[in-house]
């Protein structure tokens, strides 16, 4: 297995490769636009890393993925109060796109997981190939999609999974309404992390946030060091929706929004008449195998 830090890497903004309008950033102080030298993924286990504990209200939920303890919410500079989602009347986007309703969406996870690969692809339909970019700070890409004849409006934020960023990571985790938290079927690290993403997750982010765990690059077989069990256990023990998706060949990409979107949908229905969408069966159901697709 080639691990994280074996790859040859480059840091740069991720505005190189996503190229969104500069006025759409927000004006961030600890944003940096300035190439730096990268760093080794961190590891959760000691150190100065977030204690590695278990999420026990979490593994008790069986309806979604409900973070139930009490919690310190530390809002950043830039995190506005994540009230309940945006209006529901037609609006029309910076980008022109109409949408009825619009919620945020994060992605994190240990740095190389694919993070910023998934959003490519799933706004773009295209695969970043070549050497790895590390994200540095946060970005957004918009996308609306049509749920069951509703123009849901997703802005996914990029975040930089390099422990040195984290601080900045933490400002937004408040003010998302869903998150998705990726790991590296290739990379046992970027797994066994996970706990300590799921402690953070707790401390920073609203105690309803819509949670699912993504096991990447599943495309990789060749390289593959998590098992597949291994994730549905995971997830299982914290309560968690779960798929293995390929940023190179799209699998479960498109899926994986779609369930979150539907999700969000469903909870900002003041008065729901259709039947209650259920994240976790839609995943099951819907989820391909690695058969499915060739590369
Ligand atoms: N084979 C394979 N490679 C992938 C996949 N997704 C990402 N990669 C590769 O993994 C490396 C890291 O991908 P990124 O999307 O930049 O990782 P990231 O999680 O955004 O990393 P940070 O920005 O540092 O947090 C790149 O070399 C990608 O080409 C995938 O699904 N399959
Ligand atoms: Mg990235």
């Amino acid at each position: 297995m080639a691990g994280i830090s074996d790859r040859k890497t480059k840091t740069k903004t991720l505005n190189l490769r996503l190229p969104i309008h500069a006025s759409h950033l927000p004006q961030h102080p600890h944003l940096r636009t300035h190439r730096s030298p990268r760093k080794k993924t961190p590891k959760s286990k000691g150190g100065s890393e977030p204690a590695t504990s278990t999420l026990p209200a979490a593994a008790a939920a069986t309806n979604g993925p409900r973070l139930a303890h009490p919690r310190t919410v530390r809002p950043g500079p830039e995190a506005p109060p994540n009230g309940p989602p945006q209006s529901i009347r037609p609006s029309l986007g910076s980008t022109g796109d109409f949408y009825d309703v619009a919620f945020k969406v994060m992605l994190v996870g240990d740095s190389g997981v694919g993070k910023t690969c998934l959003l490519v692809r799933f706004k773009d339909g295209a695969f970043l190939a070549g050497t790895f970019i590390s994200t540095v700070g946060i970005d957004f890409r918009n996308k609306v999609l049509d749920v069951d004849g509703m123009k849901v409006k997703l802005q996914i934020w990029d975040t930089a999974g390099q422990e040195r960023f984290r601080s900045v990571t933490h400002a937004y985790y408040r003010d998302a309404h869903a998150l998705l938290l990726l790991y590296d079927i290739t990379n046992k690290d970027s797994f066994d992390n996970i706990q300590a993403w799921l402690t953070e997750i707790q401390e920073y982010a609203q105690q309803d946030v819509v949670l699912m765990l993504l096991g990447n690059k599943v495309d990789s077989t060749q390289d593959r060091v998590v098992k597949r069990e291994d994730g549905e256990k995971l997830a299982k023990e914290y309560g968690l929706p779960f798929m293995e998706t390929s940023a190179r060949t799209g699998l479960n990409v498109d899926l994986a929004f779609t369930a979150i979107a539907k999700e969000l949908k469903q909870r900002s229905a003041k008065a729901p008449s259709e039947p209650r969408f259920r994240l976790h069966d839609y995943v099951k159901r819907e989820g391909r195998g690695v058969s499915c697709c060739r590369l």
